[in-house]
């Protein structure tokens, strides 16, 4: 009998154990640490503010736990970091890592402890990006930014009164990262038409229904409410939990995410992630044919940057990134197709407001 193509299906999906939400949870790490079984000594991987926001409340907490604690403070996802991370590690014997802070220590911490094959536990200090819970991590490579596939952390540990205080402009990157998992949906959806790509049926359904619930709440997102944090982190772990599904950003990051790496290469001084997505969702709804206008609307209400001047971006980088865009992971499809021309650019930032 022929087989069947189920019958060689074989898919694996990492999704984190122990996910614990809300105020004060920082204190209970090494509680979290110790249901996990994990021992021995840990490795905080922070940044400079986020060491001081967060990072030491969890290096007290773990050493309360027993646990022999070290800590190094990053700067920037490069390969080089991740060696250095590494090296402490090997160095100091870590039998596993905690990244404490926004999507950089994140990142690194995932992806040093990949390599490392030991466990790694994910503590947001800001709902900045979606990174929190996928098993990818965003680096950067000779100035590029490359997704590489990584663990997904063992647990999550966000305290979303760490996640209030810490600057707005930090959650409502977080929104638009997550209301640009529209357009990633769609140039999904044209990729599996156009080049027969792998489309995950639920992954799709959990990140439009994420960006969808977040667009309907933009109104009671507000600074310095710890329900607002609430609401964001819930999105941004259910987009996460979609790249886990798919085993690829696919499901979250489209052309508007090659907008804003594209950004991250030219400008000089690039806006925050969330932010540059955001922005890279209005245009690239405009492309799709889709309801722009509701994406900016509700980054506006949210007070996420919807134009250059908003993003602290000259107009020209806004168009250079445009024309750049599609040669960012070339084999990652979307509406960008093999490009836009100077005129098509200029026309989608002007009509939609971008310029
Ligand atoms: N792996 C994935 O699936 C994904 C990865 N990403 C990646 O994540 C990164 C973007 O994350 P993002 O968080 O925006 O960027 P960063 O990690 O660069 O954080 C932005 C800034 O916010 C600061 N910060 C974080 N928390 C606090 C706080 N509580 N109080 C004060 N300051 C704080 C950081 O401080 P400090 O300097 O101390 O770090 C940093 O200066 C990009 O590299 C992106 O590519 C994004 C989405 C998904
Ligand atoms: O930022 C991401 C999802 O929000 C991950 O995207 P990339 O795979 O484009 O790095
Ligand atoms: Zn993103």
């Amino acid at each position: 009998m022929k087989d069947s193509i189920d019958s060689h299906k074989n898919k694996w999906m990492q999704l984190p154990r122990n996910v614990v939400v809300g105020h004060g949870v920082i204190n209970d790490t090494g509680k979290v640490c110790k249901d996990l079984k994990l021992n021995g000594n840990a490795l905080i991987v922070t940044g400079e503010t986020t060491l001081k926001a967060a990072g030491k409340t969890v290096e007290v907490c773990l050493e309360d736990c027993g646990f022999n604690v070290d800590t190094i403070i990053i700067k920037n996802p490069t390969l080089d970091e991740i060696k250095e991370v590494k090296d402490r590690a090997a160095g100091t014997k870590a039998s596993f890592l905690l990244g404490v802070g926004g999507g950089k220590s994140i990142d690194i911490a995932k992806l040093a402890s990949t390599h490392l094959d030991i466990p790694f536990v994910s503590i947001p200090t800001a709902a900045s990006h979606d990174g929190i819970v996928s098993s990818r991590a965003s680096i950067r490579r000779d100035n590029k930014t490359v997704s590489e596939t990584a663990q997904t952390p063992i647990a999550v540990i966000a305290d979303t009164g760490i996640i209030a205080a810490a600057p707005y402009r930090l959650l409502a990157a977080g929104c638009g990262d997550i209301i640009s998992n529209y357009t990633a949906v769609r140039d999904w959806e044209l990729a599996h038409r156009l080049r027969d790509e792998p489309f995950s049926e639920y992954a799709s359904i959990i990140s439009k229904m994420t960006a969808k619930i977040l667009i309907e709440s933009a109104g009671a997102i507000k600074a310095g409410i710890e329900e607002s944090a609430w609401t964001v982190m819930k999105a941004l772990v259910a987009s996460g939990v979609a790249m886990s599904i798919a085993g690829s950003s696919r499901p979250a990051s489209g052309s508007e995410h090659k907008f804003s790496h594209a950004l991250d290469e030219l400008a000089p001084e690039p806006a925050l992630h969330g932010e540059q997505c955001g922005v890279g969702t209005i245009m690239m709804m405009y492309l799709h044919g889709g309801d722009w206008q509701e994406i900016r609307t509700a980054l506006e209400t949210i007070g996420a940057p919807t134009c250059a001047a908003e993003l602290g971006i000259k107009e020209e980088y806004i168009i250079k990134a445009l024309l750049h865009a599609h040669e960012i992971r070339p084999e990652r499809y979307t509406i960008l197709g093999a490009g836009l021309t100077r005129e098509a650019a200029e026309k989608v930032a002007r009509i939609t407001k971008v310029i």
